[in-house]
């Protein structure tokens, strides 16, 4: 990111002015800004530089932690300084301390950034989740999920930090070259379009509704305000776009920390509607106690049977197993999502270190735990096996008027539109990485790649919904790649052997946790192809 290019400038002038000793060290000459005549060997200095992570840039430049001498893939030709031109301050009066050029974003600002990255659509399938394993194997499978997340996370921070890479993309390269690169770009792309056009789905299909009750209009209209399709292009102009054209990630905390207040009181509304919402719901209201059959039957007996079926419906389950439980795991895999962002708000952070961003990271996904955790126990208990694979879809089942359903949408809906420009952010970095790799920072590219990923998004949503169920297929690969395969294979081939032979228990674990992604990648995408095959896809989800 441009902060990374603004260090490199910085550093180069730093350590032009302090570290003549450790520049004869590096032969090749690590600072030819403005392309002199060692332009060639760029390269090198160029992740010399990078190499150096948090600040300790003597130290890094050591021998011993110079995995980039002796041949190995550098990338950037030109990358060095010249890119971090525009970014330096005017008046470098003040002895430039590490800080001043490291990231500016605080503790707490990163924990609400990497929160909303994990926060999205999916926390509206966590309870049909829940009843489809019952409340004990749900918390198990919730738990292990978000300890491999939190562990997938220090395999990246652990990689990043011995090459002093802090982008996904990059730490492919270094691990297989382009095609490793290129494999980190598209699944980062790929994924993180699928969680789009699922938030601007939800917006599509929700934001209608809103509208109308808001207006109360009984009966529906043409009006373009409640048309789905204008809605969700006037909400991609206003909201998304101008959040999205934002230089940094940091300066999106405060819209992330409100869009997680927003998540907090759909959290409360679930847990106060569990109180409110009676069990079974009318038959008329859904079709949940349909099997609950009062024709030709006594009507003595047809009470007793309804209440004895009723109890029976209304009865937590602790540990179900089903056709269903199979989509457990790729649903919370979805929901805790968040590495294409984790280095980019790295790259940004304050003061950073691999420990604060751990403990960010850590604190972050506890959160999202807890929360998640209430959402799927209380959305369940309200309407066990009833739930839907989308919860907001069962509430409106119950009155779609409610007030506190109502403001409980317009949450969610804002909740998952602060969203958007997060997750754009990886993306829009990753086609840079791709189509224009080591130019410096441009507006026009910037703005454009934002505006042109917007719009094919908008048209996905509403000319081709049909379509985002290929992001079932796309979930199912790109996630497990992201969260599993890629940080493992890259901290195996990143971290040198001389560090940690392959042998050694840190690469063995790595080496299982790929096999474990590769393990429930090819579960999801079998029983998705099961689902076609039989022809019913019963796992809609929004995601
Ligand atoms: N980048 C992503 O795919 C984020 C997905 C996010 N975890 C969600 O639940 O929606």
């Amino acid at each position: 990111m441009w902060t990374g290019w603004r260090r490199e400038r910085y550093s180069c002038q730093h350590q032009r002015k302090e570290s003549q000793d450790v520049r004869q060290r590096q032969r090749a000459g690590w600072c030819s800004c403005g392309g002199g005549p060692r332009a060639m060997e760029a390269p090198l200095q160029t992740e010399m530089v990078e190499l150096v992570p948090n600040g300790k840039h003597l130290e890094g430049l050591l021998p011993v932690a110079t995995p980039t001498a002796g041949g190995q893939r550098v990338e950037g030709p030109g990358r060095s300084c010249v890119e971090g031109e525009g970014f330096l301050p005017k008046s470098p009066s003040k002895e430039p301390h590490f800080t001043d050029f490291e990231g500016k974003t605080s503790f707490g600002m990163s924990v609400f950034n990497l929160s909303n990255a994990i926060m999205g659509s999916g926390i509206l399938g966590l309870a049909y989740a829940m009843a489809n394993t019952g409340i004990i194997l749900f918390l198990f499978l919730l738990t292990a999920v978000a300890l491999l997340s939190s562990y997938s996370i220090h395999l990246l921070l652990k990689s990043s930090g011995i090459v002093g890479i802090r982008a996904y993309e990059q730490l492919g390269y270094r691990a297989f070259g382009t095609p490793g690169k290129l494999a980190a770009a598209l699944a980062i792309t790929l994924q993180n379009i699928g969680a789009m056009s699922s938030y601007l789905y939800i917006i599509k299909s929700e934001l209608p509704l809103v509208i109308q009750t808001f207006l109360n209009l009984e009966d529906w209209t043409s009006d373009w305000y409640t048309n789905g399709n204008y809605l969700v292009i006037l909400v991609s102009v206003v909201v998304i776009l101008p959040l999205a054209l934002m230089r940094q990630l940091g300066y999106l905390g405060y819209s992330s920390g409100f869009s997680l207040s927003c998540m907090m009181f759909f959290l409360i509304a679930v847990i106060y509607k569990k109180f409110h919402v009676p069990c079974p719901l009318s038959p008329n209201a859904t079709n949940v106690t349909s099997n609950i059959s009062l024709v030709e039957i006594d009507k003595d007996e047809a009470g007793l049977q309804a209440k004895t079926e009723a109890g029976a419906f209304c009865t937590p389950s602790y540990f179900t197993l089903n056709t269903q439980t199979a989509y457990t795991i790729p649903i919370m895999a979805f929901a805790f999502v968040c590495h294409p962002e984790v280095l980019p708000i790295y790259t940004e952070l304050k003061d950073p270190s691999k420990r604060k961003m751990q403990r960010i990271s850590n604190l972050s996904i506890a959160v999202m735990y807890v929360m998640y955790f209430l959402a799927a126990l209380f959305g369940y208990l309200t309407f066990y096996d009833g739930v839907e694979s989308e919860l907001l879809h069962t509430y409106s089942k119950v009155d779609p008027f409610d007030v506190l359903i109502l403001c409980v949408r317009v949450a969610v809906l804002t909740a998952v539109t602060l969203t958007v420009p997060i997750v754009l952010f990886p993306v829009r970095r990753a086609l840079q990485q791709i189509l224009f790799p080591n130019r410096e920072f441009s507006w026009l590219r910037h703005v454009l790649i934002a505006v042109v990923l917007l719009t094919c998004i908008n048209l996905l949503v509403i000319f081709a919904p049909n379509i985002l169920g290929i992001f079932g297929v796309i979930g199912a690969t790109s996630a497990p790649c992201l969260i599993f395969i890629f940080p493992a294979i890259f901290y195996f081939r990143i971290i040198p052997t001389e560090k940690e032979p392959a042998r050694s228990t840190p690469k063995i674990l790595a080496l299982c946790f790929a096999a474990l992604g590769i393990l429930l990648m090819t579960m999801s995408l079998s029983f998705i192809i099961m689902d076609w095959v039989s022809g019913t896809s019963r796992h809609g989800g929004s995601h």
